[in-house]
């Protein structure tokens, strides 16, 4: 499928909506049309009578515009709007889809940017530009086409001038992209920083007293001014030239009829008049087409940025079905992460058998996290396979490897949500019973009904309402829903009151019960009673084996085990 094919579409140039602004434009057109016919009338006969139906004449076309334009507005929005659900949508989906690498490659701005800015750009073209350039043109067609039959030297050479205007304009559009690119790529910087000072405002509250006077976000905002500023310069003597281009060619068309007048009669005499009239009133449409090419711009960059992202290969999925069996066997993987020379991973082979618990543990950067992120597919390994029951994860369907495996993330991943919907993002088909019964088993249902509103109360942005070892078991009650055969856990590092930790250790037993249990542990103390301990060194499997073997075979084991000891104890002392 090619990319124009996932693009989704906001109607076809040939829509009823669009006929309708056509005709709106046609119509706006001809009131000017009207006028000069019945001058004209006027000049012949009583003008009483010809007045009068032109009034009559100009209060029906306006009342068929209204009529018009209400229905063609209305389906131009809804197209532009069902559009915009649809193009968001599908970014969404590819976003999910997406090697995790290449998504931080293209980095959140730039998705932020293509969901809000790039696709209003695109809404608007649809409800707004595009109509409106239709319309335009038509108003322009239909006075110049009526200047020309009226007076032919007014009409052609106002057709000639503008037609220079309008070429000049095109000719332009590449400086105007060139700056409104610019502008978008600033943009889509502002919104990241914004996003990342947003999450980091306790921080910058702490640091900075806020104000961010001469810091990241102050920079990003200068260089979005520099941006636009730099292509307002380039545009506006443009734009002015386009605009005095339009007006002279009126007075040039004006000047030239009146010029090869020569000795022609009364009559002759008005329809130089109104063809002056017609050519006057053509430049408002004509005028219209400089603002109406920088939207027009906009649109095409805000489609590129949108296309762009939809572009990213999505990570190659198998053909096999979920696997029987759930045992995992890591083969020879290595890998190593964009732009880094040192390997995270390298050579790593171990089974963790069906049901069991494996526990990896290691220094900071020893590659713990990287090892559980292979396991889910968000990066490939350079060298090796990852086999579940016996099948190559790459072979096996995008959706079932998903299904099966259930990951606790240490910055637990809530949506401003009800708490409820939160917990259902592990199965959004579980019935209210069955939610409860996650946060039951979580030991988080009890805090839960502590809200006024219960199940039913927000968290807020990042889950701002709760505190961090509630937001953890939220996020085992999601996982305990799930039900998922293999369940992947990062134990949390920060500090957690005895209470908290308590709560949390009966969670995560409730978890590992019946299930392959992956733990990235910080704290050895919860992990005596795995069934094997990995420990890693600088990418590599230091050593394998329980806690008993270890303590015997490992001497980076037994001083990891001593300074946890001490670490404990230190913190026990303290509260
Ligand atoms: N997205 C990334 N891009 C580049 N390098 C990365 C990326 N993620 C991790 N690394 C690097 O890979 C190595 C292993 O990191 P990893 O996060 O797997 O270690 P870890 O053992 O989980 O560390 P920690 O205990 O601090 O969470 C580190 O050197 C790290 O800097």
């Amino acid at each position: 499928m090619g990319v124009n094919d996932r693009l989704p579409d906001f109607g076809s140039g040939g829509d009823a909506g669009l006929v309708g602004r056509m005709i709106d434009g046609i119509l706006l057109g001809a009131q000017p049309l009207l006028v000069a016919f019945f001058l004209w009338r006027a000049l012949d006969a009583d003008p009483a009578p010809a007045a009068l139906w032109c009034i009559i004449a100009l209060a029906g076309t306006a009342i068929l515009r209204r009529l018009l334009l209400w229905p063609a507005s209305r389906r131009l929005y809804a197209l532009a709007y069902g559009g915009g659900v649809r193009m968001r949508r599908a970014i969404l989906a590819h976003l999910v889809g997406m090697p995790l690498g290449a998504f931080r490659a293209i980095g959140g701005g730039k998705v932020m940017q293509a969901v809000s800015e790039d696709i209003l750009w695109l809404e608007n073209h649809a409800s707004h530009t595009r109509p409106e350039i239709v319309a335009n043109a038509a108003v322009l067609a239909v006075c110049l086409v009526g200047a020309v039959v009226v007076w032919p030297v007014t009409g052609l050479s106002a057709i000639f001038g503008m037609a220079i205007g309008l070429a000049l304009l095109s000719f332009a559009r590449r400086r105007l992209a060139v700056g409104l690119e610019r502008r978008a790529r600033s943009l889509a910087e502002v919104s990241l920083v914004l996003q990342e000072q947003a999450e980091g405002v306790a921080v910058l509250r702490a640091f900075a007293d806020g104000a961010d006077a001469d810091g990241v976000f102050a920079r990003a905002v200068e260089r979005l001014r520099d941006g636009a500023w730099r292509g307002v310069r380039k545009i506006t003597p443009i734009a002015v030239l386009f605009r005095m281009v339009i007006d002279l060619s009126a007075a040039l068309a004006i000047f030239l009829a009146v010029f090869t007048f020569g000795d022609a009669s009364h009559a002759d005499a008005a329809r130089l008049a109104i063809s002056a009239l017609l050519v006057v009133c053509a430049t408002v449409p004509a005028r219209n087409f400089a603002s109406l090419s920088a939207m027009l711009e906009l649109a095409r960059i805000g489609r590129a940025n949108v296309r762009e992202l939809l572009a990213v290969p999505l990570t190659p999925t198998g053909r096999d079905g979920s696997p029987e069996a759930f045992d995992v066997h890591y083969e020879n993987v290595s890998f190593t992460h964009r732009g880094r020379t040192a390997p995270a991973l390298e050579d790593i082979t171990f089974k963790a058998a069906q049901g069991e618990m494996t526990v990896l543990i290691g220094a900071n950067g020893s590659g713990k996290t990287t090892c559980m992120q292979l396991l889910m597919r968000f990066w490939e390994p350079d060298r090796g396979r990852i086999l579940i029951g016996g099948r190559d994860i790459r072979d096996i369907d995008s959706r079932a490897l998903s299904t099966i495996i259930a990951p606790v993330f240490q910055e637990a991943l809530l949506f401003d949500d009800t708490i409820g919907d939160n917990i259902r993002v592990g199965r959004p088909s579980a019935s209210d019973e069955e939610v409860e019964a996650a946060a039951r088993a979580a030991a988080i249902h009890d805090v839960i009904l502590g809200f006024e509103r219960g199940y039913q109360t927000r968290v807020g942005a990042l889950g701002a309402r709760l505190s961090g070892g509630e937001r953890q078991r939220m996020c085992i009650a999601r996982a305990i829903l799930k039900d998922a055969p293999i369940v992947i856990l990062d134990e949390a590092t920060s500090a957690l009151d005895p209470e908290n930790e308590e709560a949390i250790q009966r969670a995560i037993a409730a978890l590992a019960a019946g299930r392959s249990l992956f733990v990235i542990a910080h704290d050895l103390a919860s992990i005596v009673a795995a069934d094997r301990i990995v420990l890693l060194d600088g990418g590599r499997i230091e050593a394998s084996g329980s806690h008993e073997a270890l303590l015997v075979s490992s001497p980076t084991y037994r001083r990891l085990w001593r300074r946890s000891a001490e670490m404990r104890r230190w913190k026990m002392a303290q509260s």
